[in-house]
């Protein structure tokens, strides 16, 4: 198992914090001495999971606050109570998600939901959050994607599945292939403007969380539960390995801007945390730089704006 590295004095954010890998992540970076926000969107469970980490470990400071990132009001209204309390963000991880609602569905601002929770959210969070980040010391941002990016293509001319018969495994490939891209853009922007912020991805691997029963719990098309049966033959890992790589890419030390990690398979089977090449379409520069400028465009929050 891979060991935290002391976290002592670090503050840190992890969103989707109350299940699954969220919860996890946030359980070990406490264990290891982290004071951490657990981000969640519904505060009940937020502190269910507190008092679960809590029970475990007496000593871990945690505090929950109330983010829906498929809203970017509650995004904003998140990042804005961190800002006014003003203290430096060491780590930020993007670990929300949702997979495969049973038919195109939107969010607040209108976006198709699985782009806007697993990525536009995230996306302008990160941004608004870049001052905190800037001002500490060896800052990073950790973005969870997932293998299905290696099935994802951004449909620039329709994003938001407007014109296309919805699929939502492939919808979901898209978000969490925006995921990586942001990933590694961000890693672009820190190099060229020499921000010392980090900027790092994981996949858990085939993970038993809610992740497949909550998108299932809306119902689900033929085509999908058909993809997500596919996911069964896959060898599967509990929670505590499936976080290993969001973990690793959160706080190893021997780590590089843009870095991507996931779980090693050997004979079928899953092992340790590896650094794992993104699928050439993350690799694709003017894409990313597209990708990103066009979020910004969605989004309404840009660099300019909210880093000087
Ligand atoms: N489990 C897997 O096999 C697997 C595989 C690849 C990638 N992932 C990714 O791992 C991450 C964590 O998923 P998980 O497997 O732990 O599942 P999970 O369902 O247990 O956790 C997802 C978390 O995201 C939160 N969330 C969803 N929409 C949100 C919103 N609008 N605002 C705030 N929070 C929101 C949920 O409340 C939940 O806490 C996701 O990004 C998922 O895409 C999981």
């Amino acid at each position: 198992m891979y060991s935290v590295p002391d976290q002592s004095g670090k503050f840190a954010v992890v969103t989707g914090a109350n299940s699954g890998t969220g919860k996890e992540t946030a359980r070990r970076l406490a264990e290891a001495g982290a004071h951490v926000v657990l981000a969640v969107r519904t505060p009940a469970k937020g502190e269910q999971a507190k008092a679960d980490i809590l029970a475990r470990h007496p000593s871990a400071t945690l505090e929950v606050r109330r983010i829906d990132l498929a809203d970017l009001a509650s995004v904003h209204e998140f990042a804005d109570g961190l800002i006014a309390d003003g203290t430096p963000l060491d780590l930020l991880v993007n670990n929300a998600g949702v997979m495969a609602p049973p038919q195109r569905m939107t969010t607040a601002d209108g976006f198709e939901l699985q782009l806007g929770s697993n990525y536009l959210g995230p996306f302008a969070l990160t941004l608004r959050l870049l001052p905190l980040l800037l001002a500490a010391d060896q800052p990073r941002v950790a973005t969870m994607s997932s293998g299905t990016a290696n099935f994802g293509r951004i449909h620039f001319d329709d994003l938001q599945w407007q014109r296309r018969r919805y699929s939502p495994m492939l919808s979901y490939a898209q978000s969490k292939l925006a995921d990586l891209m942001f990933t590694r853009q961000l890693a672009t922007i820190a190099a060229e403007r020499g921000w010392k912020v980090l900027s790092t991805g994981a996949h858990p691997g085939y993970t038993r969380t809610n992740l497949q029963t909550a998108g299932a719990s809306l119902g689900r098309d033929k085509t999908t539960r058909s993809w997500v049966s596919r996911f069964d033959i896959l060898p599967s890992q509990d929670v505590e390995q499936g976080a290993e790589p969001l973990l690793y890419a959160a706080t190893a030390l021997d780590v590089a801007a843009g870095d991507y990690f996931g779980p090693s398979r050997r004979f079928g089977l899953v092992g340790p945390t590896t650094k794992v090449r993104p699928t050439r379409r993350a690799l694709d520069d003017a894409a990313n730089a597209r990708l990103w400028t066009e979020s910004e465009r969605l989004t309404a929050v840009s660099l300019t704006e909210h880093v000087s």
